[in-house]
């Protein structure tokens, strides 16, 4: 069912429209693509004019999905006898063409290549041939498929520095472990014992699985977990959290250690160099999409 609304009526509209069984209930702006396309989301580049959490656009699409087109047209029918409804026009009622939703969401997910040989693949594709070091990761609840750059840039920080390093990661810390691709990635490129904690319980549970489905073993846990000292640490979370860890994330790097970060726009590098000066002199490693990899040893 397709409804046009006014802004103020996309909460209770939405919410009536679950309470009459619909299925799912999503809003786009009517006006998009067109010259009165409405920001509201306070997007790159927007005036904060507005500070207010808004429901939807001005004219605001709402798609309503049911079993059939029966219980549509009931819905519509209870819809318009409500008070919720007024301002309220019913587009029109249309059936939805069957999909295999599995396969295409699936299809949206590809493997995706850190090095020529280090690649990220979902459980259901084929390991590309020219992959030497795979990890195997579906997307999930937590974060880090491996198709974001700041992931992206700590993968290939590993990658690369493995070969020469690898021999000194007796102990590893991922701090804001995610999914654990990145503890995973430490493990599977040489290093002993790895740590991977995160404020979320989510988070854990998923690095576990990925880690035994990956072989490795890791040791997940809540950041109370991360002990001592460590010649690598990682922390892929986002600039204002990293900020304030820093006193903590430099006391679990081992004198002579490296500590990795990410989730660093470009702008926001030199904030971050004048949080740590006080322990380590962060450098730019790599650039991906306006991030930033920010890397030190730790004297
Ligand atoms: C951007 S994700 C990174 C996940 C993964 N390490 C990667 O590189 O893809 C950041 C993770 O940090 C966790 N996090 C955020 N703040 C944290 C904090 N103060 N302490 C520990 N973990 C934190 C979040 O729960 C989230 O799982």
């Amino acid at each position: 069912m397709l409804l046009l609304v006014p802004a103020t009526g996309v909460d209770l509209v939405s919410d009536a429209l679950l309470e009459l069984d619909a299925a799912a209930v999503t809003v786009e702006d009517a006006d998009a693509d067109t010259p009165d396309e409405q920001p509201i989301f306070g997007e790159p580049g927007m005036p904060q004019t507005q500070t207010e959490k808004v429901a939807g656009w001005q004219r605001s699409v709402l798609k309503a999905l049911f079993e059939d087109e029966a219980a549509a047209q009931a819905a519509c029918v209870g819809l318009l006898e409500l008070d919720e409804a007024q301002g309220v026009h019913v587009q029109g009622v249309r059936p939805v063409e069957e999909q295999d939703w599995v396969r295409l969401t699936q299809s949206q997910f590809s493997p995706v290549p850190i090095t020529p040989t280090f690649w990220i693949v979902p459980s259901w594709h084929e390991v590309p041939a020219q992959a030497r070091e795979v990890i195997r990761l579906d997307p999930g609840l937590a974060f880090g498929t491996g198709t974001h750059p700041t992931t992206r840039m700590c993968l290939r920080w590993i990658a690369n520095q493995s070969a020469s390093l690898s021999g000194s990661w007796d102990r590893v810390l991922d701090y804001g472990c995610g999914s654990g691709i990145l503890a995973i990635a430490a493990s599977k490129f040489g290093a002993g014992s790895v740590d991977a904690v995160d404020i979320d319980p989510a988070a854990v549970e998923s690095s576990a699985r990925n880690a035994d489905a990956n072989g490795v073993q890791l040791h997940c846990g809540l950041p109370e977990a991360a002990e001592g000292t460590y010649p690598l640490v990682l922390a892929n979370i986002l600039s204002a959290p990293l900020k304030l860890l820093a006193p903590l994330l430099c006391g679990h790097v081992t004198s002579g250690g490296h500590l990795v970060l990410a989730g660093i726009l470009e702008r926001q590098i030199e904030e971050l160099r004048t949080a740590y000066a006080p322990w380590v002199e962060l450098q730019v490693s790599d650039t991906q999409e306006g991030w930033v990899l920010l890397t030190a040893r730790r004297p």
